[in-house]
């Protein structure tokens, strides 16, 4: 940590009022840039490594159970396509509260994310069964229109029953530094929400490099994030080991400088239980075991629940079913 970031982190932590230190942080376009900039550079290849080195390590059979079910109860089961269909989402509503038919122990997954225009359906067909719907918006995936416009898709979800809100930060003006204008909108969407849970998705991929991400991850909990997420899903990198340990630093070292929690969500191209257990390694040994459960970790994926399953069913009979045996995600 450079002594820069240090008194900045020890001012945040010891300020009288906290509401005033994030006022002076967050006053204008170079008081923010001044904070963002101020963070520690992040050493590229030391996160690699240590991504890389967490990934290795095995958990075996009692804690697999344990962790194959965690992960399966922080799924956000997702369908982002142009083709969505009611008939696609009640399906995957149905899989999402009930997701292996021949064992009513598996657990639920943590939420149904769809379209804003999908988010009645899903809010029917979960109705009782404790499961949130989440709703993309402000334009997702690219975020490219009039805020007025992404503020009314927030509305509109949020009039229709979602309860947590998935938006896309504004790439194009925070790669040119407008740091102001990306918060304000948080800011606007955060209240735009109402009750709803706010994830601001960071779209990683498109951030060039660990700096701006990690630089994002502080500037989206300043303005008012419940949870970080890395990536849209459309994009060609998303979710990476790397790119999650980054961002668990954000909110580990964002809770101890605040005394505020926020989640995180890696989304985007995790397929296989193997890759999800890695990811909860990291959690642990990261931000540490209070993040480990739905309401501060979240796995946003399209095709993940199934292997989760055949792995779970694998350690109950010792066989590997395969995929005939799960429905379709
Ligand atoms: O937020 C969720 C992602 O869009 C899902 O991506 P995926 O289809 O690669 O699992």
């Amino acid at each position: 940590m450079t002594c820069h970031y240090a008194r900045r982190y020890a001012r945040l932590v010891t300020m009288s009022s906290k509401a005033e230190t994030l006022a002076d942080v967050t006053a204008s376009d170079a008081a923010l840039r001044r904070f963002l900039h101020g963070l520690p550079g992040v050493d590229a290849v030391g996160l690699e490594a240590r991504a890389g080195a967490l990934g290795t390590r095995s958990i075996k059979t009692t804690a697999k159970v344990y962790a194959l079910d965690l992960a399966i109860s922080m799924i956000d089961l997702t369908t982002l396509e142009g083709a969505d269909t009611p008939g696609k989402v009640r399906a995957l509503c149905a899989k999402g509260r009930n997701p292996d038919p021949t064992d009513r122990s598996t657990p639920r997954v943590a939420a149904i994310c769809v379209y804003s225009d999908l988010v009645a359906v899903a809010k029917e067909a979960l109705a009782g069964s404790g499961i949130a719907v989440a709703s993309v918006a402000t334009a997702f995936p690219a975020g490219r229109a009039a805020r007025s416009v992404k503020l009314a898709d927030v509305a509109e979800a949020v009039a229709a029953g979602a309860d947590e809100v998935d938006m896309v930060i504004d790439r194009g003006a925070f790669l040119a530094g407008r740091y102001l204008s990306v918060y304000e909108e948080i800011v606007a969407v955060r209240a735009a929400c109402g009750d709803a849970h706010l994830k601001v998705i960071l779209e990683n991929g498109e951030l060039a490099t660990y700096d701006n991400i990690r630089r994002a991850s502080w500037l989206a909990m300043l303005a008012g994030a419940d949870f970080i997420k890395t990536s849209t899903g459309k994009v060609g990198v998303n979710a990476t080991p790397a790119n999650t340990l980054l961002m668990l630093q954000a909110v580990r070292d964002f809770r101890a400088a605040t005394g505020r929690q926020i989640g995180v969500k890696p989304a985007g191209g995790i397929r296989t239980a193997k890759d999800a257990l890695k990811f909860l390694v990291l959690v642990n040994e990261t931000a540490g075991p209070d993040w480990l459960s739905p309401e501060w970790f979240r796995f946003g994926a399209s095709s993940l629940l199934n292997d989760l399953l055949m792995q779970r069913q694998k350690l109950g009979t010792g066989r590997y079913s395969g995929p005939d045996y799960v429905t379709v995600d």
